[in-house]
């Protein structure tokens, strides 16, 4: 069975507090983008791991796909699968390609093992996972607290908006960003701001608590966030701890000749 794991934008990012467990208390809104990785899981006599596209670094056996098929095989005794990851999204680019990877490893289990977990049991093993892994159990926007794992609906849409996404050839590590942050309480939480105002008065109102230290390390980024606004955009930020910026824009915007040498994805929600 295929599935096609999208990525994610953060509207607005909050780092409210750190945690004894190193962690920090965020809120953000995540919300879904169809711009995707392929990944195929089917039932094999031996266990198989094969990857196209780009490259991801690290070691093998640490692939996200690898880790959500043996907490489950662990826990469920699963047979063993052949899984095949063909990737398209940059990776360590604030978009949580790899997160998405995790948590569609878990959904394809589910579905082709039947193994009836809920939604709610499935979020719980995305979160054993990684942070950003338990939205991507959901296929819709979602207000995210706690470490990223504590999701509630919202009522935010994108819908006839159209989005552009930058990723310059830098590498921002997210542990690095969440160092560089001296968290604190906002005066209005981040769901109220979103609902409260339209689109275009986001500028004032939403942002993303890592931009500042991120921006100030490579002021690249903060040029191609004037440049979105500059061609026409309604609300632009960094998602996540960088380094892809996004902007949301009226109508259909190609950018890739404004940023040649980027990473340039444009679409509609
Ligand atoms: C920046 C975001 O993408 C915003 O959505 C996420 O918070 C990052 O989530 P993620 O990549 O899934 O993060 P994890 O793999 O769980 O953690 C990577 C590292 O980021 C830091 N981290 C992550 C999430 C969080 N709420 N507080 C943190 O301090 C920790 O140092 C951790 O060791
Ligand atoms: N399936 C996978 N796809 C991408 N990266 C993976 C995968 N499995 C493990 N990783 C590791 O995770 C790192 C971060 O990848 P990911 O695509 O989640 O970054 P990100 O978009 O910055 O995430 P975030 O938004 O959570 O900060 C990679 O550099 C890689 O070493």
């Amino acid at each position: 069975m295929v599935s096609f794991p999208p990525c994610k934008i953060n509207l607005g990012l909050n780092i409210l507090s750190k945690r004894p467990d190193g962690y920090h208390n965020l809120e953000t809104c995540f919300y879904p983008i169809p711009w995707t990785d392929i990944l195929e899981v089917i039932p094999a006599d031996r266990f198989a791991f094969t990857q196209t596209g780009h490259p991801v670094p690290g070691k093998e056996a640490d692939n996200l796909c690898i880790k959500a098929y043996e907490l489950l095989r662990d826990k469920h005794h699963l047979p063993a699968v052949k899984i095949h990851l063909h990737k398209i999204l940059p990776m360590g680019a604030g978009l949580g390609g790899g997160s998405s990877d995790a948590a569609h490893t878990l959904r394809l289990l589910n579905t082709v093992f039947h193994l009836q977990l809920s939604p709610a049991q499935l979020a719980g093993y995305a979160a054993q996972l990684g942070s950003d892994c338990a939205f991507f159990t959901q296929d819709q926007p979602m207000l995210g607290e706690g470490r990223g794992e504590v999701l509630s609906p919202t009522t935010v849409t994108l819908q006839k908006k159209f989005i552009v996404l930058v990723k310059p050839d830098i590498h921002v590590s997210t542990a690095e960003a969440y160092a560089g942050i001296t968290p604190r309480q906002p005066e209005q939480s981040l769901g109220t701001l979103l609902s409260r105002y339209p689109v275009e008065a986001w500028r004032e109102q939403i942002k993303n608590d890592f931009e500042e230290t991120v921006f100030k390390k490579h002021p690249t980024l903060q040029s191609v966030k004037e440049k979105l606004y500059a061609s026409g955009a309604l609300y632009a930020s960094m998602s996540g701890s960088g380094a892809t910026l996004f902007g949301i824009f009226d109508k259909p915007t190609n950018l890739q000749t404004s940023f040649p040498d980027m990473t340039v994805w444009s679409g509609g929600i």
